[in-house]
């Protein structure tokens, strides 16, 4: 087994990040910089895509828009309808970890999974074979299958209530499973994500294919609104006990290598964000430790990679701004 990359998680943390993203005051923003933003934005999503592959995703209104950005003292800027619910997808994948290093530990964790980033898409298959079925890093569909894989319980509807209970205790938030988009990934499997579960099983990272993959995908359908996700990411900004700042440390560092897909490490460098898209439409983003800001948005049209689209642009907006 391929293991031990990148194990030191201070690399990120201390990594230098642009000074203006470290310091900037999103507070002094007036709230017509911010319409503004959100304007162009929306406007940009108009050239996004919704995925297909999950029916139920394809059919929600484009337009869904829903952004709450702020720190632990609470919201800064909150736009669009935060009533709205939605599925969070990938952006579950970087609590997966969390839930695997809290329980298991990192050296445990690096025999079934690496932390590197990788040049295809989040659910190449291709990768994981050229890998020898030891999964790039927990962001992209190999790993977080993998890890889901490994989450006790007797039952897939087991290993998820474990998993949500374990969240919505630790991260406050109530979040659910939504039976009617489950039903609707089931409706049309996913031939990438099974042709991964069997490879992760044959070459003994995980022991039933069939369950792993069937634990991810209860997983990826745990829904909730924006509060719901902006309280996430307060757990991995500021995490509470009996989190271990090592831990969100760590899965912060596979974030900013590898939670935008191909695009992470660029984007981090450019931007300063540490982020987690999923194809629902949503984005996660925090900064490095010394500034505490939270991005949570909600816009469903995608680019290529599988990122929305507003919610990058917003980002990029956000890291020109100087105060
Ligand atoms: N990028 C994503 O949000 C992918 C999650 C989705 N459940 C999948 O496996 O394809």
């Amino acid at each position: 087994m391929g293991i031990g990359l990148n194990s030191d998680p201070k690399v990120v943390h201390h990594q230098s990040i642009p000074n203006t993203m470290a310091i900037a005051n999103y507070r002094a923003i007036r709230p017509h910089q911010w319409q503004e933003w959100v304007e162009t934005a929306q406007h940009r999503a108009l050239s996004g895509k919704l995925p297909q592959y999950i029916p139920q995703l394809g059919l929600v209104n484009p337009g869904n828009f829903a952004l709450d950005i702020g720190d632990q003292n609470g919201i800064i800027y909150e736009t669009g309808d935060t009533d709205l619910t939605f599925s969070l997808m990938s952006v579950v994948k970087p609590f997966i970890w969390l839930y695997i290093l809290h329980h298991r530990g990192w050296q445990w964790a690096q025999q079934k999974v690496g932390d590197r980033p990788s040049d295809l898409p989040f659910n190449s298959v291709e990768q994981l074979e050229q890998d020898g079925g030891y999964p790039r890093n927990t962001m992209v569909n190999s790993g977080a299958i993998c890890l889901a894989g490994h989450i006790p319980g007797a039952t897939t509807d087991q290993r998820c209530r474990n998993f949500l209970t374990w969240l919505n205790h630790t991260a406050q938030c109530q979040l659910w499973l939504d039976p009617e988009l489950l039903a609707s990934v089931h409706a049309l499997p996913n031939p990438r994500n099974l042709a991964i579960a069997h490879l992760l099983a044959e070459k003994g990272y995980v022991e039933d294919g069939a369950l792993a993959l069937e634990t991810y995908n209860q997983l990826c359908c745990l829904s909730g609104c924006l509060k719901d996700l902006f309280k996430l990411g307060l757990a991995l900004q500021c995490p509470q006990a009996p989190l271990q700042l090592e831990n969100t440390v760590r899965v912060k560092g596979t974030m900013a290598k590898a939670g935008l897909y191909e695009m992470s490490e660029a984007f981090f460098q450019r931007t300063g964000f540490i982020c987690k898209s999923g194809v629902s439409g949503l984005i996660l983003a925090c900064l490095p430790a010394q500034s505490p800001t939270i991005f949570a948005c909600y816009s469903p049209p995608l680019n290529e990679q599988g990122n929305p689209v507003a919610p990058l642009a917003l980002l990029e907006f956000l890291a020109e701004f100087k105060q």
